[in-house]
């Protein structure tokens, strides 16, 4: 990557601003990712890091599937060329963070992760940047996440569910106990092992308590102290109305993620962002009959709208919650000797990439989507032209996409993929759904690896137009056709923001 002088007092004034120095170069972490982390601390205006920043480029690595896409990050497979190591990188682009205010979810996720060790925690190793992102190398979760093991079995048995729940707890009591509140708990933020067990990602929301012994910068908690972050289907009742955080906002979450893995859906789904939040405020759950009485109690009180009566929550700390009936059986001491529930692999997963399951964004995508998406945050708009060059710059990035690319013509790029269900009266058809720069909305079938025709584009919303009839379910109307998809991973909103965005984009 070529880097002008312009390109240098880009990185140094982001430098400045993420208020992270530029290290001397460490040495490389030697064959296990492990030891490099304990080893060559690097100073940072008063942090010294465990996990070094390197000099590492994108180019020590070799990128392979994508792991799966956040509000700012793409998050690759990465093996280091010389060491073979393999990590999660986690790659956010300079511009889009700084534009979209998350140099403070950047900063803290940075720090916050250094610090805390637990076997439920994703560990990071160590960070690098170039001119125009950030990297952030994590210990890798190749079982994925609990959200699509949810979706591909239906729903959990309660033993599985149990055995889940339990690791998530012995989590969140961690976490609790060093006074750091996640504040976005939910299936796709918790991940698997090969082997099966949870670890928990994405702390670039957390929120630390005033007595944490957790090192933070000043002003990273308090630009946020009153923000409104984490996912709506999640969010407790207290914090939409402004109620400071706490501990008991996790264990609202933690109430929903079991619900959610016993049922197969949020507790409260709805067809927009307000209609959940109504839900919530209205605290309108319906237990299924097959729920058992000790999984339906403890869900109550997991949603209890009192966070303080939460348990986990109370004087009692986390004891309570163990000993709820719920989890007899469960040896707290061992959870991770215990034997996990068996994952379910994905069955149109290629053997040796699964990138058929990857759903990814452009920074395009995601700036603008999150308006509506269940994610919630506060973005602008970009300009067509950084949109442009993000997507050509992402795409040059993106080893994991050359499986759609004998679908692209020269040039043009993905802005957003997703594995759908194509709902037609008949049968329901499994589609990879493309949306390009160019634009285009291709349609592949992805067992046969054969294009299904396109869905002809217009700039003209009359002409072309995405009803969302739900987070999971959405149309795309042309004047001949009316397709009607279903997305398990609840992105109706994001496919209807980006189309619309690319006809904005297209007429300016
Ligand atoms: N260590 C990891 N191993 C495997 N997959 C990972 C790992 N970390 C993240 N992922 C995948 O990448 C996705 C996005 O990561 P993450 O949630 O950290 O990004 P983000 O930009 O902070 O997202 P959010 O929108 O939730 O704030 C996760 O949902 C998960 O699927």
């Amino acid at each position: 990557m070529a880097v002008g002088g312009d390109d240098d007092s880009m990185e140094r004034d982001f430098a400045a601003r993420l208020h992270l120095a530029h290290s001397p170069s460490p040495a490389p972490p030697s064959a296990t990712a492990a030891a490099s982390a304990s080893s060559s601390p690097t100073a940072a205006v008063g942090i010294a890091f465990r996990a070094p920043q390197e000099q590492f480029t994108a180019a020590d690595f070799d990128l392979g599937k994508i792991y799966g896409v956040g509000s700012y990050s793409k998050v690759v497979r990465a093996k280091k060329k010389d060491t073979g190591s393999v990590y999660a990188l986690k790659i956010m682009d300079k511009k889009f963070i700084t534009k979209e205010n998350k140099i403070s979810y950047v900063k803290m996720e940075r720090i916050v992760l250094d610090q805390l060790d637990h076997p439920g925690v994703i560990r990071l190793f160590f960070t690098f940047q170039d001119t125009y992102s950030l990297y952030m190398a994590l210990e890798s979760c190749e079982g994925g996440e609990l959200f699509d093991q949810i979706v591909r079995k239906g729903r959990l048995s309660e033993d599985e569910a149990r055995f889940y729940a339990a690791e998530i707890v012995d989590i969140l009591e961690y976490l609790h106990s060093v006074g750091l509140i996640h504040r976005d708990v939910k299936p796709e933020n918790l991940l698997l092992t090969s082997d099966g067990h949870i670890k928990i990602a994405d702390f670039g929301s957390v929120k630390p308590t005033r007595d944490t012994p957790i090192k933070v910068l000043p002003n990273s908690t308090n630009e946020r102290a009153c923000t409104f972050v984490g996912t709506a289907a999640y969010v407790p009742p207290e914090v939409l109305n402004s109620a400071p955080a706490t501990f008991g906002n996790d264990l609202w979450a933690l109430g929903c993620t079991l619900y959610q893995m016993l049922s197969g859906s949020s507790p409260f789904k709805d067809a927009s962002e307000w209609l959940i939040f109504q839900r919530i405020i209205a605290r309108d759950i319906k237990f299924p009959d097959y729920f058992s009485d000790e999984a339906r109690d403890l869900i109550d009180k997991l949603l209890d709208v009192d966070p303080s009566k939460r348990p986990g929550a109370g004087p009692d700390g986390y004891s309570s919650l163990k000993k709820h009936p719920f989890f007899r059986g469960i040896d707290w001491k061992n959870l991770r000797k215990t034997r996990p529930p068996k994952l379910t692999i994905d069955a149109n997963a290629n053997e040796d990439e699964d990138s058929q399951d990857s759903n990814w964004l452009s920074h395009m995508g995601s700036t603008t989507v999150n308006q509506q998406s269940n994610t919630v945050s506060n973005n602008g708009a970009a300009s067509s032209s950084e949109v442009r060059s993000h997507i050509s710059k992402l795409a040059s990035i993106d080893s994991f996409d050359s499986k759609w690319q004998e679908f692209l013509d020269p040039g043009e790029s993905v802005v957003l993929i997703s594995k759908l269900k194509k709902i037609n009266k008949l049968a329901n058809k499994k589609v990879q759904l493309i949306l390009t720069d160019k634009p285009q909305l291709i349609c592949v079938d992805p067992s046969k690896m054969v294009a299904k025709g396109n869905i002809i584009w217009s700039d003209d919303p009359s002409e072309l137009s995405v009803q969302v009839t739900n987070s999971s379910h959405f149309r795309i109307c042309t004047p001949k056709k009316v397709s009607t998809f279903e997305d398990a991973k609840q992105r109706a909103w994001q496919w209807k923001k980006a189309i619309e965005d690319l006809q904005r984009c297209q007429k300016n």
